[in-house]
């Protein structure tokens, strides 16, 4: 049975100035069969109208808007409907619009399906998702059995996204979904972005920066000058160790429990600091799992598939 703490930092995402303060009315090219009303494209074979949803009640609330708990009026069926805010500056319709192509390729039981996308004429866009009923794995902290369940199903997503070549860029606790049938799922592809040249940098302060790798940070410190392909993928594994570890121990664990997060700190602690590692009690195997995917150095990590083969997992089986 998992256990919950409340010992979490309450706000591990900074803000960063953003790169244009101009609010304008978001009109997306999403379909080709626009009616009068609701206008909508399928993620998947099943059409769902938004007149033909209920609201129960707000899940929670991102940056990009709020997600709604709905019922489909005639066949019951639960979704999660994420309303995307009305106004948006142009580099977030920019990044909408990513995240509707990536919606639209990803297929993967180990990512939050989409059933499908809704605009309206206004130009409101609500994404109307598969409902994961145990939310994120915030404030979750597992034994090492359950953390080998949960790392083998967000590596399979991983592995799936990159060799789609896409990289999610904002993995960590809040994005990993689970639900009742012991499934985590990858969600929220806010900030991901297909790779579409090899050499494609994604050292871009997108994300959470809590979670950021080092060479996101500086590459030249982590010694990542040398742009490669499996590097850019690389920064979604640290997210994921870091990820996995904060759901061990139950704190973020690049910080002392309970100290206070700030810029500097944690800029100092990711670039300049030891990689965190797992606690001395856990098992050989988890301690090298966790060592594997916060190597400094993003050559050095290894890749979803390369995890996918650790003995730390395969002990599970
Ligand atoms: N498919 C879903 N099923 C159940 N709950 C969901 C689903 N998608 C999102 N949620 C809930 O809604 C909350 C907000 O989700 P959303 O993706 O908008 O933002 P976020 O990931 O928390 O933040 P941000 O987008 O700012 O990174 C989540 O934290 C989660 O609790």
């Amino acid at each position: 049975m998992a256990l919950f703490r409340n010992n979490r930092l309450p706000n591990l995402k900074l803000s960063l100035p953003q790169a244009s303060t101009t609010s304008l009315p978001c009109c997306f090219p999403i379909v080709a069969f626009a009616t009068a009303s609701t206008t909508v494209t399928s993620c998947s074979s099943n059409t769902v109208s938004a007149s033909d949803l209920d609201r129960i009640n707000v899940l929670g609330n991102g940056n990009g808007g709020t997600v709604y708990k709905v019922r489909h009026k005639t066949t019951s069926e639960i979704y999660a409907l994420k309303k995307v805010k009305e106004y948006l500056d142009s580099a977030s319709r920019h990044q909408l619009l990513r995240e509707i192509e990536i919606l639209r390729l990803v297929d993967s039981p180990y990512a939050v399906k989409c059933h499908d996308i809704f605009q309206k004429p206004s130009g409101e866009v609500s994404i109307l998702m598969e409902y994961m009923d145990l939310g994120t794995l915030e404030s979750l902290v597992v034994t090492e059995d359950q953390l080998a369940l949960i790392a083998r199903q967000v590596l399979k997503g991983l592995n799936y996204l990159h060799e789609l070549k896409i990289v999610h860029r904002d993995i960590k606790p809040a994005n990993l979904l689970r639900n009742s049938k012991q499934e985590v799922k990858i969600a929220d592809f806010g900030v991901s972005k297909i790779v579409v040249k090899s050499l494609d940098k994604c050292n871009s302060f997108t994300g959470t920066c809590a979670y950021m790798s080092p060479e996101r940070f500086d590459s030249e410190a982590a010694g990542a000058e040398e742009e490669s392909e499996s590097n850019v993928y690389a920064g979604d594994i640290w997210s994921f160790g870091l990820t996995m570890l904060e759901i061990l121990v139950g704190y973020f664990p690049l910080l002392p429990q309970g100290q206070k997060l700030d810029w500097c700190t944690l800029m100092c602690a990711v670039c300049f600091g030891e990689p965190p590692k797992a606690p001395e009690e856990c098992s050989d195997e988890l301690k090298s799992f966790i060592d594997c995917c916060l190597r400094k150095k993003p050559s050095e990590r290894w890749t979803a598939s390369q995890l996918l083969s650790h003995p730390f997992l395969l002990l599970q089986d």
